[in-house]
């Protein structure tokens, strides 16, 4: 366990990502909740595999890591040659984007890098690392007002059930979702469930680590109990994060996040997705076009069917897209958007 994990507070939750002069520090998450092992990443690739090999995870937290990224690889470049580190990094930031294709904040993180790098004149790392730890910062202050604006949607509820892990461990700090349940805990939102999240058991293995570090109580269901859980009465909620938004509010998330949004229609159960503005892609007009990350099959076939002679094979894409008229509401840290459409997005980006 975390050393410090008794003094953690709700202002103070776990942090999986932490700068430091060698690099990147990563908390490995393949480890939790069994061990908390901390691991410093001094080069570009070895934070592109901590990306891809999911030691790092969590749209949020994906882009935050690539922007720190982004100044071990110009630490090394500018060091190689001074005068040709703005060409040659170009080959570092595609190793980035390449190392998972559905969370669009890797993407929105390295072209804000980019273009920080177009301005830079001489050593790029004192300007680079401020540009990654700025985007660090707001990702958190970002949580945080999502936290409470999402809380005061929730006022009135007693049960809420939430997906995936979208905490600390996902974001720069306090999470998007889970930081929504955070603070409806503390206003009387006292029923808090977590799903399994299977294959990779993100809501087994890391939410319900991350609640019970701050001492709030939840209990844990498997995917396939949502439905009954709506249908008991139990939840009037579901909170859930996002990895892409559409322009028209169609959202990209944890393969199962589209179930869970039709069951919670057919219960009259609300449906809320919370995530920054970094999450939306204004670019991509709707679900239909997001890019589906599919992963191993050895995620999901158990080992004696991964014979060569098994005729058995797996399909495991890790993300679904859940239709905008299936959420009630967005929550980002520029507001509200109730009813999801491409018009009522459009004012999240008016008010820029
Ligand atoms: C604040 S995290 C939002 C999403 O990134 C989260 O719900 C999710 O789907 C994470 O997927 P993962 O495959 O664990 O990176």
């Amino acid at each position: 366990m975390l050393s410090s994990s008794s003094s953690m507070s709700f202002q103070d939750t776990v942090r999986a990502l932490e700068w430091c002069e060698q690099g990147l520090r990563v908390l490995d998450q393949r480890r939790l909740p069994s061990a908390v092992e901390y691991q410093t990443f001094g080069s570009v690739r070895g934070v592109a595999e901590a990306i891809s090999s999911m030691r790092v995870r969590g749209a949020p937290a994906i882009g935050i890591a690539a922007a720190y990224g982004v100044v071990l690889a110009a630490r090394q470049r500018y060091r190689e040659n001074p005068d040709t580190w703005k060409e040659t990094i170009e080959a570092d930031l595609a190793e980035l984007a390449g190392s998972r294709p559905t969370a669009v904040n890797l993407f929105w993180a390295l072209d804000r890098m980019r273009s920080e790098i177009r301005a830079i004149d001489g050593n790029p790392e004192p300007r680079l690392l401020q540009t990654a730890r700025i985007i660090h910062d707001e990702d958190i202050a970002a949580n945080r007002k999502m936290g409470e604006l999402g809380a005061s949607v929730l006022v009135g509820a007693n049960g809420v059930l939430t997906h995936c892990n979208t905490g600390s461990l996902a974001t720069g700090g306090y999470g998007t979702a889970l930081g929504v349940v955070r603070s409806a805990y503390r206003q009387g939102v006292t029923r808090i469930f977590a799903t399994e999240t299977r294959p990779w058991l993100q809501g087994a293995r890391l939410t319900v680590w991350e609640l019970e570090q701050d001492g709030i109580p939840a209990t844990l269901v498997a995917d396939s109990a949502a439905a009954y859980l709506m249908k008991t009465g139990a939840i009037q909620w579901i909170a859930v994060g996002a990895d892409r938004i559409a322009a028209n509010g169609d959202t990209a998330n944890k393969i199962g996040t589209y179930a869970l949004a039709v069951a919670a229609r057919h219960h009259g159960v609300k449906f809320m997705v919370v995530a920054p503005t970094s999450t939306i892609d204004w670019r991509t007009e709707t679900g239909a076009s997001i890019k589906i990350e599919e992963r191993e099959q050895r995620e999901l076939l158990n080992d004696y069917f991964l014979r060569p002679d098994s005729v058995i094979t797996a399909w495991n894409p890790v993300f679904d897209v859940t239709p905008a008229e299936l959420i009630d509401c967005i929550v980002t840290e520029r507001g509200v958007v109730w009813n999801p459409d491409r018009q009522a997005m459009m004012a999240l980006a008016d008010a820029r």
